[in-house]
């Protein structure tokens, strides 16, 4: 997949097919516009995601940046649903005041030779939001291109969007999320090194600190599987400031069931399976470590069912 920051200009015999939103999460209804898309493959279009590399709300009104995926963790997905190219146009003051016909015209038109354009029902873009399906489709009789708009996937009556699936994150409803998904949350990071108090109580944990864009669910105890490397390991991670010990960060820590390796300095993905608890603060190590004993005994019963159930 070819991952740029500028709108490239294709050969040209060659044709595209083309999809264009913010894609934060690549989450289900997100998979459906790329499927429709990659259904031109066969038309021998090369298949586009213009996307754009700040959310054009945090531009406008200076919202905090937390998003379900990284700009990278976004790259490798797109990559492996088999995206050709994605863009992700910088959010520039020329590109936020270009009005919407000019858009099509410079980008899709001149530079990407659409063919076909698969968007949503409610997407908008240009200047002042005035792009619209209606406005795509006369300028596709115009230019000589097909618009599909790919109606929106529901999950029960409610369409599946970004911002359900962040407020179902911010409510820790994980099986929600990995089900708005289609995969499962999850979080990429260094194993680095605590305060090494985790042994001292038999509970070791691969401490990660995650990309400051990250989305959270609520600070909490939750069950995870890890990959590192090429194992994967089922556990017990915490999301937040460990209390108990007053950490000024917030890290995600995990206590890997079936490890006993030297991890540090290891890439760690870490996979968001169920809201355990929330984070608590003790009043000493040995009561925190009865906690993990039970926290513990509940996630190993957890993936034992998981595993029969696969
Ligand atoms: C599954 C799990 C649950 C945890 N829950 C809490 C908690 O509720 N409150 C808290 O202050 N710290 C919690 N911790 C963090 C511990 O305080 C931390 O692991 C311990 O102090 C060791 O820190 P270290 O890695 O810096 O050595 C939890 C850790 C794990 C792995
Ligand atoms: N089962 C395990 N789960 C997590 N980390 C483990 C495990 N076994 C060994 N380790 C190693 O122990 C380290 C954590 O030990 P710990 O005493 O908590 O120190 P730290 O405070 O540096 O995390 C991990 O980074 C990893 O290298």
């Amino acid at each position: 997949m070819i991952y740029t920051n500028e709108v490239p200009v294709l050969k040209a015999q060659e044709r595209s097919a083309v999809t264009l939103g913010k894609f934060d999460g690549l989450h289900r209804g997100h998979q459906k516009l790329i499927a429709c898309m990659k259904q031109k493959k066969k038309e021998n279009c090369t298949t586009v995601v213009f996307t754009f590399d700040v959310s054009p709300l945090v531009k406008l009104y200076h919202k905090p940046a937390k998003t379900l995926l990284t700009n990278e963790e976004r790259q490798e997905l797109a990559e492996n649903l088999g995206v050709d190219v994605l863009i992700a146009c910088p959010f520039t003051d020329a590109v936020m005041n270009m009005e919407a016909e000019e858009f099509v015209k410079e980008f899709l038109v001149k530079r990407l030779h659409v063919s076909y354009l698969a968007v949503g029902p409610d997407f908008r873009f240009g200047h002042e939001r005035k792009g619209n399906p209606e406005l795509l489709k006369q300028m596709g009789t115009q230019y000589d291109f097909t618009v599909e708009v790919v109606e929106k996937l529901t999950d029960g009556t409610r369409e599946i969007s970004s911002t359900y699936v962040r407020e179902e994150l911010e409510e820790g409803h994980i099986e929600k999320v990995n089900a708005l998904l289609g995969y499962q949350y999850f979080t990429r990071g260094e194993i680095v090194h605590g305060r090494q108090l985790g042994r001292t109580i038999g509970v070791p944990t691969a401490n990660l600190i995650p990309p400051v864009s990250k989305k959270f669910p609520p600070n909490g105890v939750y069950l995870t599987r890890s990959k590192i490397g090429e194992k994967e390991y089922d556990g017990i991670s915490n999301v937040g400031y460990k209390p108990t010990v007053k950490e000024n960060f917030l890290g995600v820590e995990t206590y890997l069931f079936n490890c006993n390796e030297d991890l540090y300095g290891q890439e760690a993905e870490v996979r968001f399976y169920h809201y355990l608890r929330p984070e608590r603060k003790f009043a000493s190590l040995l009561e925190l470590k009865g906690q993990l004993d039970i926290d513990m005994a509940k996630g190993r019963q957890f993936f034992a069912d998981l595993h029969e159930k696969l």
